[in-house]
Formats: structure tokens, C-alpha cells, sequence
């Protein structure tokens, strides 16, 4: 299987007054091509310095070792300039909440032409041609462009943003928590225009984190299992649902509502405890407290 990423024993901490956040503590994964991986786990856990730290090491966030190869090209700790090139047309985020960074003052248009212009494009008649084709594939009505951003709806801003950094043809996608603050019907449809996009090959692998589990059933072809800036696990999406072996995954699985549990009257399961603080943590099983 031809491999687009490949992350080998990383770490990347927080620089704190108190000492380092071992926020990803020896992390190694790959993902293949046209594949999904999902990346779920409590709040904390690392999943967001993860995507964030293969876009770019922002202070205090501080690379501290291991390798990032993005087609068998180092991607981790590149200079500023150097990460500019690549990002949009070989590597592409959709940040946590990025449906906030809008400008309600901007139309959606000069929001789109300003972010392009900063990595070289111009936004010629041309350019917003594909770009209303993109906006018809995720039946949005090209002309919200025209609009500004206070005149759409959540859903809508999503999928707004959803073309916008898949406009150059990413060969991986990084989609941080892109559906948490959406109803279930748009989290659906967010999910089946991803997975759209990686089927026509506008992007060719794709970086799922979300902090709900039940939604890498829809989306997930693997999915990897964070605790602590660890992985506890990762695998087959099929696999880790229904024969987890680690004792967190099954707690996590365990919490999700099931759809019928009102009727049976069952009860969720909560997962004792709270993730260790990771300031200057000891070595050893994170999960050994809970
Ligand atoms: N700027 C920062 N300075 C110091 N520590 C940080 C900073 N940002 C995050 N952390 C710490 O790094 C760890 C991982 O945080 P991260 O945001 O990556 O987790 P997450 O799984 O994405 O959670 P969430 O979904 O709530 O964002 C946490 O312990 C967090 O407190």
C-alpha cells in the first residue's frame, strides 16, 4: 500500500513557564493513500497539536524530536516561508474553529481572494470559476459569494470553508473537529462531502479528529485512539468499534449514546477519573490512574 504520510516517534511539546506540556509524547502512525484515519479522544488529549504541529510549530509549541515525511518529503519544523509553498497544494487544514475566522465585515469573495493572493494566486475570473463549481458540488448556490458571512448559516460557513482548503487539490487534509458544531443532519452531510472529495481525488488522504467517536463510523477507514499524547491504539475502523482491546477505547465506545437506549432504559457509562496532567509527566502507562 503506497504510504502519504508517514510519522515516525514524534514529539512536540509546550514550552511552559512551569516546564514542558508533553503534548505529543513518541507518536508514530502512517496513512495510505485514499485512506480516512480518524483521530478521536477526550478533550486534551493532543489531537489538534497534533494536526496543527504537520502545518505549522507555532510558539510555545516546540518540535522536540521524530520525523514527519508527506511523500517521502520532511514536512516537520520546515522554516515559515518554506511550509507556505506546500500548504493548500500538498497539505491543507481545516483548523478548529474555523468557521469563526470569517470576517463579518468581508464578503465571502474577498475573504477567498485575500487568503489566495497571500499564497500566490490570483483570483482571476478563472479561479472563481472552480471555485463555484466546488461550492455547486457541496449544494451551495454560487452566489454566496456575494454574501457575507453573518448571512450564513453554520452548515453553510462549513461547507464554505470545506472548498476553500481543498480548492488546490491537497494530497492530505487535515478536518480538526469540522463537525462538532453542527446538527446531526449537517454532520452527515459534512461527512459524505469529505468522503466525496477523497473519492473524486480532490484530496487523496484525509486526517479526521473529532472528539466523538460515533461520528468515525460514517467517515473512518482506520481510526487511531489518542490518550494523553499517546496513541492507545489504532486500526481498522471495523476493529476498534467492535473488538477494541484497549481498556480506554472501550470506555470511549462505551459512552457513545446507542439510539435506542432511551426506550431500554440503559444507562452511559462515564469514564472515571481525568486525563493526567502532561506538564513534566512521568513515564509509564498514562492510563494506569483511571
Ligand atoms: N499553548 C499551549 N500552551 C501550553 N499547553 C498547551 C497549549 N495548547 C495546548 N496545550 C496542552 O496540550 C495538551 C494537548 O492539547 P490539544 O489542544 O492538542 O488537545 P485536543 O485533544 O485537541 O483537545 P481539544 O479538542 O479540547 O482541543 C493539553 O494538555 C493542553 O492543555
Amino acid at each position: 500500500m503506497e504510504k502519504i504520510l508517514n510519522v515516525k516517534n514524534l514529539k512536540i511539546y509546550y514550552k511552559t513557564l512551569k516546564g514542558y506540556v508533553k503534548a505529543i509524547d513518541d507518536v508514530s502512525f502512517d496513512i495510505n493513500k485514499g485512506e480516512i484515519l480518524g483521530i478521536a479522544g477526550e478533550s486534551g488529549c493532543g489531537k489538534s497539536t497534533l494536526g496543527n504541529s504537520l502545518i505549522l510549530l507555532k510558539p510555545p509549541m516546540n518540535y522536540i524530536s521524530g520525523k514527519v515525511l508527506l511523500n517521502n518529503k520532511n514536512i516537520i519544523n520546515l522554516p515559515k516561508k518554506e511550509m507556505k509553498k506546500i500548504r493548500y497544494e500538498k497539505i491543507s487544514i481545516i483548523p478548529q474553529y474555523a468557521m469563526d475566522a470569517f470576517s463579518p465585515t468581508k464578503k465571502i469573495k474577498t475573504f477567498i481572494s485575500d487568503l489566495v493572493k497571500e499564497h500566490g494566486i490570483t483570483p482571476d475570473e478563472n479561479f472563481f470559476n472552480k471555485v463555484k463549481k466546488r461550492l455547486e458540488l457541496v449544494n451551495l448556490n454560487p452566489n454566496v459569494i456575494e454574501k457575507y458571512s453573518v448571512e450564513l448559516s453554520g452548515g453553510m460557513k462549513q461547507r464554505v470553508i470545506m472548498v476553500i482548503s481543498t480548492l488546490l487539490d491537497p494530497d492530505l487534509l487535515i478536518a480538526d473537529e469540522v463537525t462538532s458544531a453542527l446538527d446531526v443532519s449537517s454532520q452527515r452531510f459534512v461527512c459524505d462531502m469529505l468522503i466525496k472529495f477523497r473519492n473524486m481525488n480532490i484530496v487523496k488522504s484525509m486526517i479526521f479528529i473529532t472528539h466523538d467517536i460515533g461520528v468515525l463510523y460514517q467517515i473512518a477507514d482506520r481510526i487511531m485512539i489518542m490518550y494523553a499524547g499517546k496513541i492507545a491504539e489504532i486500526g481498522k475502523t471495523e476493529n476498534i468499534l467492535n473488538h477494541p482491546k484497549h481498556p480506554y477505547t472501550k470506555a470511549l465506545i462505551n459512552s457513545i449514546p446507542k439510539s435506542n437506549i432511551r426506550i431500554k432504559k440503559e444507562k452511559l457509562e462515564s469514564i472515571d477519573g481525568t486525563p493526567p496532567n502532561l506538564l513534566n509527566i512521568e513515564e509509564g502507562c498514562r492510563f494506569r490512574f483511571r
